[in-house]
């Protein structure tokens, strides 16, 4: 059995739109066994993937997931560690879809054949507020957490993504929220030792170097199964904050004297105030949370031919 999971509200709709492209295509009618689900609600797809996994179970051949990063977070979430190998073919559909760069995806896989074959895929395990959960790209805190809190209701998403430009929402937050952005006072620990770091703009790890729709924000970064990537960005003038995300785009941000970064097996971050996080593209908040990389890779299909 193959399933397939839409969120439709992804992209502001446009997953719905790509799915109705899909189903015209000859590989996705002559797919035989298969089944839709539509999302109805946030977290709706973790539990769709759960009640197939009992359903199903040795039947269940791949998951198809239309949608953004936001849905292929609670897919991986909905997986337990014995179906991890399931192979998963995403077709990306939402705002930003960084995980779709970092797998270097450029064309998406409607079956699985001598060109479209799965690979291993290392993701994070975080743990905060009492809860064990798993990150597919990157779980940032500060400054990045709050531009996609703001770009996550920000009406003009609506009319981004209706341009075909939804990567673009992330500047205008990234604008929006310079201008009242107070940086934190944060403990970090990178494989046990432990810094404090005052006036701390953003701490963030990922699994690969992209972020904020398609920015490669973590040059250095590899998707393998021990290590996760960091950067820091700390004690920087607020006029030189937009000066460092411009020179993202051209990979020069590493030379500015107030960006570290770092690679590790552990992470943890600390701070005395409740703190802004993201991760996928999903904020909360938090003053604890620890990170390490999970042994067990998913499978994920990329298109050889590509
Ligand atoms: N029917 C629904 N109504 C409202 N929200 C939904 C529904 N189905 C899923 N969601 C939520 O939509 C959120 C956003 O989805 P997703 O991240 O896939 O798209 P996006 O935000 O447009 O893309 P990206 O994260 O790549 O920028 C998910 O966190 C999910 O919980």
């Amino acid at each position: 059995m193959f399933i397939f999971i839409v969120n439709p509200t992804a992209g502001e709709g446009r997953a719905k739109y790509i799915f109705s492209q899909i189903q015209q295509l000859e590989q996705y009618r002559t797919l035989l066994e298969k089944k839709v689900y539509f999302t109805d609600y946030p977290t709706h797809a973790e539990i769709i993937v759960r009640e197939i996994l009992h359903e199903y179970n040795k039947k269940l051949k791949g998951l198809f997931i239309v949608g953004g990063d936001g849905t292929m977070h609670e897919v991986i979430n909905g997986l337990d560690n014995v179906n991890n190998h399931i192979p998963i073919s995403f077709i990306p559909s939402g705002s930003g879809n960084d995980f779709a760069k970092g797998i270097n995806l450029k064309k998406h896989a409607l079956k699985v054949d001598a060109f479209n074959q799965p690979i291993d895929y290392w993701f994070c395990v975080y743990k905060t507020n009492n809860c064990i959960r798993k990150m597919v790209n990157s779980l940032g805190f500060g400054f990045d957490a709050e531009i996609t809190e703001n770009a996550n209701s920000a009406r003009s998403k609506k009319y981004f993504n209706s341009l075909g430009i939804g990567k673009m929402v992330y500047l205008a937050s990234l604008v929006k929220v310079l201008r009242t952005y107070k940086p934190k006072n944060m403990q970090v620990s990178i494989d046990g030792i432990t810094r404090k770091l005052n006036n701390c703009w953003m701490v963030s790890i990922g699994n690969h170097p992209y972020y904020g729709g398609g920015l490669k924000i973590l040059p250095h970064a590899k998707n393998n199964r021990n290590k996760m990537y960091g950067i820091i960005i700390h004690t920087i003038p607020k006029w030189k904050v937009l000066l460092l995300f411009i020179s993202v785009i051209f990979g020069w941000h590493r030379y500015f004297k107030e960006v570290e970064l770092f690679e590790a097996d552990t992470v943890e971050v600390l701070s005395d105030k409740y703190i802004c996080y993201q991760v996928d593209g999903q904020t909360d908040y938090t003053v604890n949370c620890k990170i390490k990389k999970d042994k067990n890779p998913i499978s994920v299909i990329i298109n050889k031919k590509q």
